[in-house]
């Protein structure tokens, strides 16, 4: 769906992107996930050909960009940076602008596709005020709206979330959900950690330009061979466990063993009882650190 390679862009001396490789593939839920300014808005510009590459390649839906951008723009929905919309109009008449205004989709099915993309944000109740009143939130939610007109079986979206309250989040999280499941591949950049661990199956992690990591969700956060048991018999099973205890927090043990179900047997039939046990995973925080390395707490951090 997305492919770069060696994509560059430099303002000046500021190498903004830096050799990025991106490989994004029909289906995914793909976080870009970079501290600010980290150059993720200079490369979803480049993507959409609103920004031309000082070196390096790039695929859009098999087309490359920005030679035959204008061929596939029509099946990719793109939020970039704040929403621009009409302050004075309301935003059923902002996406009926938006809408005339592109191609494809006949005049006599416009309102139903507008109802329907203000539906899917959740403002259709509120579609008549103008848009100046909306908070930054419900813009954000109409800039989504207005990608969602034709139908994309791809969404580009910077920093959707900016401005949304928590509930807010978790509705678009839900919605970007719910789309990628009826077909279309998600691509957003984002410097939360928490939301794209929340909502993404594939991550690209960024870093001063530079694509440092890129992998399946799960893959990153495979198993770490130890396993978190909670028991009131923490004791009788440090004894049992004969020095594969690593650490014992009352009664929470983290015990070196590679098979949650295994360690269950074995410590149920010594008649330790069980409150809970599961695997250790890593923390996407944690896989984001040890790539990124010092100087790599600016991720998460609001704003
Ligand atoms: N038009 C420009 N002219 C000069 N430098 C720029 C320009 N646009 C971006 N930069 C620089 O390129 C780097 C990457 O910026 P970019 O906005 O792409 O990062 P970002 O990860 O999207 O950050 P943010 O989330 O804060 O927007 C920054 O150092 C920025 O100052």
């Amino acid at each position: 769906m997305i492919t770069t390679r060696a994509l560059t862009k430099r303002f000046g001396t500021t190498v903004a992107v830096d050799a990025v490789d991106l490989r994004v593939r029909e289906g995914d839920r793909y976080g870009f996930l970079g501290p600010n300014g980290s150059g993720k808005t200079t490369l979803v510009r480049m993507l959409l050909g609103l920004v031309y590459a000082t070196s390096g390649e790039i695929e859009l839906l098999g087309k490359p960009v920005p030679k035959r951008v204008a061929e596939v723009l029509p099946d990719v929905g793109a939020l970039v940076e704040g929403p621009g919309a009409y302050g004075h109009l309301s935003g059923r008449r902002n996406l009926a602008l938006l809408d005339a205004a592109g191609r494809g989709g006949s005049r006599r099915t416009r309102r139903g596709r507008i109802g329907e993309a203000l539906e899917r944000v959740g403002l259709a109740h509120v579609d008549q005020r103008p848009v100046k009143a909306y908070s930054l939130g419900m813009r954000q939610r109409l800039g989504l709206a207005a990608a969602l007109l034709r139908k994309p079986r791809l969404l580009v979206l910077d920093e959707p979330t900016n401005g949304l309250d928590p509930q807010g989040i978790r509705e678009i999280r839900e919605l970007l959900i719910e789309l990628n499941r009826d077909g279309t591949t998600v691509f957003l950049s984002s410097h939360l950690l928490a939301e794209v661990e929340h909502l993404c199956t594939r991550v690209g992690v960024v870093d001063r330009g530079r694509l440092v990591l890129e992998d399946e969700l799960a893959a990153l956060r495979a198993a770490t061979g130890r396993v978190l048991v909670a028991t009131p018999d923490a004791a009788d099973a440090v004894a049992i466990l004969d020095g594969r205890v690593e650490n014992r927090d009352g009664e929470r043990l983290v015990i070196r063993h590679e098979d949650p179900a295994a360690l269950n047997a074995l410590l149920v039939r010594s008649g330790v009882r069980v409150r809970s046990i599961d695997s250790e995973r890593r923390t996407l925080e944690q896989v984001v650190l040890e790539a990124t390395g010092p100087g790599s707490d600016r991720f998460g951090e609001p704003g």
